[in-house]
Order: C-alpha cells, then structure tokens, then sequence
C-alpha cells in the first residue's frame, strides 16, 4: 500500500517531539499550509498548525495521512491493483484497525516509536482512540475530539441511508465504475449522502438562524425555485462530488459503522482501560451525530481523563473544524510541559 502524508516541522533527533493528526471522512493530509496545486483550499486546521500556532512547528514534528481507503494519495478503491487494474468492487472492507496498522506502518518507517500526541476528531477520534487502545506504549498524550467509543444504531442508520443513495445511482455499477468516462461516476448518489450527512453535520438552531424560510436569491420556491439552505447542501454536494471518489466514500463510512473500540477485547470498559496517555476528551455542545454524552463515556472509561470539555458552537458537529480557538486551546493543554 502506499500512505500519501504531509510533515511540518523539524523532527527531534530522538523523535520524541512526533505529533499525529488524523483526519475526518473527507478531510486529507492537508491539514495546514496555503491553498495551492492538488489542494484547492488551505489546510483544514491550518489556524492550528505552524509556527507559534497551537501545534507548534518550531517545537513539534506534526504528521498528517491521507487514511487507509480514502482517495487523496493514500491506496484505496480508485487506486491500481498490482496488475495494474483499478481495485474497485474487489478494495477489501477495512476497519479503523486496519487503519491505523497501516498508520503504525508509517510511523515505523518514520522513525517514530512513540507520539508526544495523538490528536483527531470525528473519524479522525476514532483512529486517534484506536491507536490509544491498541498501542498504549505509542500515545504519550491523547485529544479525541467529537467521536463516539462505538458507532451508535442512529449514526449506523444515517451512513445506510448514505450508502443506499450511492449504490441506487445507475452509474455504481456495483463499484467497478472507475473506468469510465470523465463525469460519468455515481455523482448523483454522492451528492445525495452528501447533503444528507451535512444535515448530520450543522445543527437545526444555525439552519434556522442562517437560513430560515429564505429564498435562494431571486429563485421562487413556490415555482419551482429553492429555498436558501436547499442550494446551500447543492453546493456542499457539488463540492465534494469534484473532490472525492464514491467508493472510498462508501469503504471510509463502512469502516465508521465498524467503530466499537470494545469489540473483541471484553467490551467498551475494559478496552478503555488500555488507554495509558494523558488524554483529553471534548465534544461540541450542539453536536446531534455525535452526542455529548458519548464523549462522557469515553471519558469516564479512560484513567486519568476528566470530564469532557465542551465546545461551544453553534455549527454542531463541523464545530471541531470551525471552532479552532477552543480546540487550539484543548491542545494547548495536552502541548505544555507537565
Ligand atoms: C478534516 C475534515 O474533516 S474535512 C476537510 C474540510 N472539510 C471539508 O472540506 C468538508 C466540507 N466543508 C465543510 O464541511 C465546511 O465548509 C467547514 C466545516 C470546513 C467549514 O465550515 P463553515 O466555514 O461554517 O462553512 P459553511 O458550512 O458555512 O459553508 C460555506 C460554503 O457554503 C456556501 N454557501 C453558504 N450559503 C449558501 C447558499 N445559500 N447557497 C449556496 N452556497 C452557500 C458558501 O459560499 C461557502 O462556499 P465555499 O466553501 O465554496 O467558499
Ligand atoms: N465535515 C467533516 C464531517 C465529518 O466529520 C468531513 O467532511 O469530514
């Protein structure tokens, strides 16, 4: 496989100085730095990456993979087979194990033994936990941000109906669409789970607020027309469906409702008593995918962790992306010397 990553600063010679940061379903290993050739925007949590920043690049070595199925340069299903055809339908499932064995990979070949950090949110927590549960010896310090211990029923049902709209689209072809034309991938299905996650994703107050009954500019809803927050989820699925590839849309949100750090491992408890690194736990207050009270779990299971801190935003969910001044400061907590 191959695990495409980007670094910013200067790693110590002991490599004790490595932070990790993962990404969420759609994010990439761009997580800071300028818009520019193959990154159509700036860094996602560019406010908190760089020098003098809450990761500080003059004092920590930050590494970002592109995750294990995803589609900005790591392999996964739009990638080639060793015979030199697309994977497609034949790319394996994949679990957040997998993932971050493949992570485990890439720190070995990096040099890097141990993290100083550890920090992700959404699918990004998830990964960020596992690498916590899984390899103990390897967190020094842990942020988990905006992720559950286990996939719950309701996100499990919101990613099937994501799925579902993917795989009715007749341009699926049961996954193996890659040869294609230009343009002709199962963009409507993509869009589709795309405007429905990003519901997921926002909170009921900010659409009400942003958006309200208002009309898109001149367009009449009563003719045909659309409502504002209606273009506004055409726009997020126009963008994604340029952007990102279907399958590994469809490989990345199987993996998510994989999650359960517990499984295998005599439950939720006990996996969570594996967890040896100085951790915080955070959610975002208005968060209805991922719940407040599953961070209280989380927190309530690792040793040491206090209660989880909480985000204040009114973007729900996407808060750990937008509301960089409080995440920054959750870092700033794990980054200071003890
Ligand atoms: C790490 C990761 O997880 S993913 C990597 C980053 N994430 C993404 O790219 C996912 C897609 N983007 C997002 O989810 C969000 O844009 C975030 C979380 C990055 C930022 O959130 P916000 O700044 O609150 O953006 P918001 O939800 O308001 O969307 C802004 C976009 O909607 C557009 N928009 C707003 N209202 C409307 C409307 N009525 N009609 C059409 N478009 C609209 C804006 O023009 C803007 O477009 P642009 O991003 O192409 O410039
Ligand atoms: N906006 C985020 C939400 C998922 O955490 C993404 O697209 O990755």
């Amino acid at each position: 496989m191959r695990i495409a990553y980007e670094t910013w600063g200067r790693l110590a010679a002991d490599a004790s100085n490595a932070v990790l940061v993962l990404h969420a379903l759609t994010g990439d290993s761009h997580a800071a730095g300028p818009a520019g050739p193959g990154h159509p925007t700036a860094g996602w949590w560019d406010g908190l990456i760089g020098p003098g920043r809450a990761l500080d690049t003059d004092r920590f070595h930050v590494v970002a993979p592109n995750v294990l199925g995803g589609c900005q340069g790591t392999t996964g299903p739009a990638s080639l087979r060793p015979d030199g055809r697309v994977w497609g339908s034949a790319f394996p499932d994949l679990t957040q194990r997998d993932q971050v064995a493949a992570e485990a990979e890439l720190a070995w070949a990096l040099g890097i033994r141990r993290w100083a950090l550890v920090v992700g949110g959404s699918m990004g927590g998830m990964r960020a936990l596992e690498w916590a549960v899984s390899r103990p010896e390897s967190v020094r310090s842990l942020l988990v941000l905006a992720c559950p211990a286990a996939a719950s029923a309701e996100q499990i049902a919101w990613a099937r109906v994501q799925l579902g709209a993917i795989r009715a689209d007749p341009h699926w072809h049961g996954g193996d669409y890659h040869g294609a034309a230009p343009g002709r991938g199962p963009h409507t299905g993509l869009g589709l789970a795309r405007r429905l996650a990003q519901v997921t994703y926002r909170s009921e107050a900010e659409f009400q607020e942003r958006f309200g009954r208002l009309p898109q500019g001149a367009e009449d809803p009563y003719r045909g027309g659309r409502y504002q927050v209606e273009s506004y989820l055409d726009h997020h699925a126009d963008r994604l469906v340029r952007r990102f590839d279907a399958a590994s849309y469809v490989v990345l949100t199987k993996a998510m409702n994989g999650h359960d750090v517990g499984r295998g491992r005599g439950g939720t408890r006990a996996a969570l008593r594996r967890v040896t690194a100085r951790t915080v736990v955070a959610g975002v207050d208005s968060d209805r995918l991922y719940p407040l009270y599953q961070q209280r779990e989380l927190a309530e299971g690792i040793r040491g962790a206090r209660p989880p801190r909480v985000i204040t935003s009114a973007h729900g969910h996407d808060g750990f992306l937008v509301e960089t001044g409080q995440v920054g400061a959750l870092l700033a907590a794990l980054t200071q010397p003890v």
